[in-house]
């Protein structure tokens, strides 16, 4: 299983994509949350268009589906400007950026996401079109190759990361605004389900919205994925309001929990409580039991367990902490005493 094909996983699968453009907030102040970056992005561009000039560049980091796409062509909506949008992945070779660079206009907007993928070669292209405005393009191979200058109209950089950590400080350096999105907490995804609900057409109660917000783990794009799912339910089975009654049974046909977990999340906590009484369990022994890939354990379902503070990575392994026992409902074994043999004397995730 990858994570594209859960319900609750954050990158955008191909519905996604389809809906994804009529939902995006097209100015800086219909995006919702985020507030320090939109603060700060606020005078950065209001800056630039009082100079007359073009924005600096601009890097935004965070999880997927916290709305770095949706910043940038904000970000080029409030300069009036183009925008073009591509991919590191999708630049192997210094000459793909090559193409792209020298076909921008005056002022545009060039996005360019994953941007910590990007071969190397056209990494290296990059610093210098940031800086002066200029690439070499080299043409010929071994002793004969010149280097051709090539004079490019200033532009903004969008960079969008997931993992502002891997990118090489002379690229991370020549950004003029980096800004963080954090994960947005439950009210704010209620607002972005009644907006959307709105843009959708469907009937929510404000209940409801509550129920949708606190299952989307924090990002818009899985608030707006169980919306539609919930909406399906609500059209189906009862008059298309989506009410608290609604939203609940809805995403529990879905198996989405009142947490965001999924059935993946928790047959990996189950079998870490009830076959390894809370662990320390090593990851590949989890995964042989809950039937998965370790990576599948390790990469899909760890990270958000994690950031719920119900699972802990140690050195001794996978460990549960009392909050997964609590919402699985289940009793933690006594704590060996620590003066008991076998009693570790340390603290556990128990506490002393
Ligand atoms: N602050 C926000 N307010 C309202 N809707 C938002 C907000 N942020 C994101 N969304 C919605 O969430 C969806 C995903 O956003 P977006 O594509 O911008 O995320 P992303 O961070 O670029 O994801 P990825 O890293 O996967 O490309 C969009 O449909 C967008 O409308």
């Amino acid at each position: 299983m990858n994570s594209d094909e859960r319900l609750v996983g954050a990158d955008a699968d191909t519905e996604d994509q389809a809906v994804e453009a009529a939902l995006r907030p097209k100015e800086l102040g219909e995006f919702i949350g985020q507030h320090r970056v939109r603060e700060q992005l606020d005078l950065v561009l209001r800056a630039a268009r009082a100079r007359g000039g073009t924005a600096d560049h601009v890097l935004l980091s965070g999880a997927p589906g916290l709305g770095k796409t949706t910043l940038s062509m904000i970000i080029a909506a409030e300069m009036g400007a183009p925008i073009r949008i591509t991919s590191g992945p999708a630049i192997q070779h210094a000459g793909d950026l090559a193409a792209i660079l020298s076909s921008l206009q005056e002022g545009e907007v060039l996005f360019l996401d994953e941007i910590h993928r990007m071969s190397r070669p056209a990494e290296e292209m990059l610093y210098m079109a940031m800086e002066d405005f200029r690439v070499d393009v080299i043409v010929g191979k071994g002793p004969g190759a010149t280097a051709i200058p090539l004079e490019l109209p200033p532009f903004t950089l969008v960079g969008a990361t997931t993992r502002a950590g891997l990118l090489p400080p002379p690229l991370r350096d020549r950004f003029g605004f980096t800004g963080h999105m954090d994960f947005y907490e439950p009210a704010e995804l209620e607002l972005v389900v009644h907006r959307s609900a709105q843009l959708l057409d469907v009937r929510t109660d404000p209940e409801g919205a509550v129920e949708i917000a606190g299952r989307s783990r924090g990002t818009p794009r899985i608030a707006n994925r169980l919306l539609r799912r919930v909406r399906d339910y609500a059209q189906v089975k009862a008059d298309g309001v989506i009410t608290r009654e609604i939203a609940s049974a809805a995403l529990e046909v879905y198996e989405v929990d009142e947490r965001g977990l999924d059935r993946l999340d928790r047959a990996v906590l189950r079998s870490l409580l009830k076959l390894f009484g809370g662990g320390p369990v090593g990851l590949s022994t989890l995964a042989v039991a809950v039937g998965e890939e370790r990576e599948t354990v390790e990469e899909v379902a760890e990270p958000f367990l994690v950031r719920e503070g119900l699972l802990a990575r140690t050195p001794r392994g996978r460990v549960a902490t009392p909050a997964a026992w609590a919402h699985l409902g289940l009793t933690p074994p006594p704590q060996p005493h620590p003066s008991t043999p076998g009693g570790s004397g340390q603290p556990g995730l128990f506490g002393a």
